[in-house]
């Protein structure tokens, strides 16, 4: 099947129809705060360009993980403000997904305007593991691409779907897999971009080649780890992620990030990169405090002798030494993951260091992830260090374990 882009949107026409575009808008938040707004100037260009085509946009995203109903907690209306102000234009935020107020928003739309529907992990159907129930939620975001007199996309004037959410591409969720069956859909220029650099780490990395691996979705990225022992020399873990493998070790981690139902597994990669000959490099000492908070009391301690009573927040300065002394002479960088909980000063220490270790190398280096990303830009540090800085963490590395992104797949990619 060829692949259609947004350019062939372009070419067909959008002038008059309603194009679904689903972006990755998860920013992270500070209450109702956008502390990083990398991912909406990211969706920007795809929006735009439809916008001044005279499409009628509507925008599906989520933020967070919430439940399946609706939670004022995860709105995207923080985003559809800034969205707004980034556009020059006014974003109408509809109050459900696919409800009364979806379908009034995205129906009264004029040409070039855009609307962004509310989170779309608000309906249960977006992360369903049944297949009937996420294809039906797909037909009903896909009818507010008809038109008035009930067009669909199939004859080519009616609604057609732009993929351009690369962060979540590896879901197979209905906003981003299944609406592919019921739309015309096109790949996007964003997640275009992302995978023409993801496939230059693919394709013969100049060695040593490492991998920096940290943040908090413990249970989703370890899953990656068998394969990556196949493809790097260094594989450097932190952030949350590390407590798992210190805790395999037969260490005490307290109150830390633990994923006690993985111990097994981690086990038996640390032996399968011992088998490899590839470089596991764990914590040798983390910051460890009293509490989750910005302003607990910490103490250095050995990572092997975390106190039952603290948790580690952050990698210590003698993994940042030994961190930065792996990365100083890599050729090829990946990393996802916080080192710590950068968003307390206090614990931003070990994240600043990985990454001026990686931007004083002389790495091809990708950074992944939204709040790796947003870590960067968040501590000043230059953007230019790195050769590109990724919309997606989880997307990108399951791409680099050249796992299927059902979110690409589908659209034939
Ligand atoms: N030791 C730790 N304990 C708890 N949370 C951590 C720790 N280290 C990093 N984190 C958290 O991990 C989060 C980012 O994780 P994740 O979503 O996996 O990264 P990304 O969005 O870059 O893919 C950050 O909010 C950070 O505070
Ligand atoms: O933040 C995201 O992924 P990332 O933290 O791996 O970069 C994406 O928005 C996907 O979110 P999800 O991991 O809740 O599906």
């Amino acid at each position: 099947m060829a692949v259609k882009t947004l350019d062939d949107l372009i070419s067909e026409g959008v002038a008059g129809r309603r194009v679904l575009v689903r972006a990755d808008l998860n920013v992270p938040l500070d209450g109702d705060r956008i502390t990083d707004d990398g991912r909406v100037r990211a969706a920007l260009p795809t929006i735009e360009r439809l916008a001044a085509a005279g499409a009628r946009v509507i925008v599906a995203a989520h933020l967070g993980r919430p439940k399946g109903e609706p939670d004022p907690k995860f709105s995207l209306a923080p985003v559809s403000a800034r969205l707004g102000e980034l556009l020059g234009a006014d974003v109408t935020l509809a109050a459900d997904v696919v409800g009364d107020s979806a379908k009034s928003v995205t129906g009264a739309l004029a040409d070039g305007q855009v609307a962004l529907l509310e989170n779309v992990r608000f309906d249960p159907r977006e992360t369903s593991k049944v297949e009937d129930e996420r294809a039906d939620l797909a037909r009903e975001l896909a009818a507010l691409t008809e038109d008035s007199a009930g067009a669909s996309g199939a004859g080519g004037r009616g609604g057609a779907f732009v993929s351009d959410g690369f962060g979540v591409v590896h879901r197979k969720q209905a906003s981003v897999f299944d609406i592919a069956g019921v739309l015309p859909a096109y790949t996007g220029g964003l997640v275009l971009a992302e995978l023409e650099v993801l496939r230059k780490l693919t394709e013969e990395p100049a060695r040593p080649y490492a991998v920096v691996l940290g943040g908090a979705k413990v249970s989703d990225k370890l899953g990656v780890i068998a394969n990556l022992l196949t493809k790097v020399d260094r594989l450097l873990i932190g952030g949350g992620m590390a407590y798992t493998f210190l805790k395999a070790q037969g260490y005490e981690v307290g109150g830390s990030l633990l994923q006690a139902d993985q111990l097994d597994q981690v086990s038996g990669f640390l032996a399968e990169a011992e088998k490899r000959g590839v470089e596991l490099v764990l914590p040798v000492d983390v910051l460890a405090a009293t509490e989750f908070a910005a302003d607990a009391p910490y103490e250095v301690v050995e990572a092997t002798a975390i106190p039952a009573d603290r948790q580690g927040l952050d990698i210590g300065p003698k993994t940042r030494e030994l961190f930065a002394g792996k990365l100083a002479d890599a050729a090829t960088v990946f990393w996802n993951g916080p080192m710590g909980v950068f968003e307390f000063e206090a614990f931003a220490g070990g994240t600043r260091a990985v990454a001026e270790a990686i931007a004083g190398s002389d790495a091809f280096s990708v950074v992944g992830g939204g709040d790796s990303a947003a870590a960067v830009r968040q501590l000043g540090l230059p953007e230019d260090g790195f050769s590109h800085i990724s919309t997606g963490g989880g997307a990108s590395l399951e791409y680099l374990e050249g796992k299927d992104l059902p979110g690409v797949s589908v659209l034939g990619e």
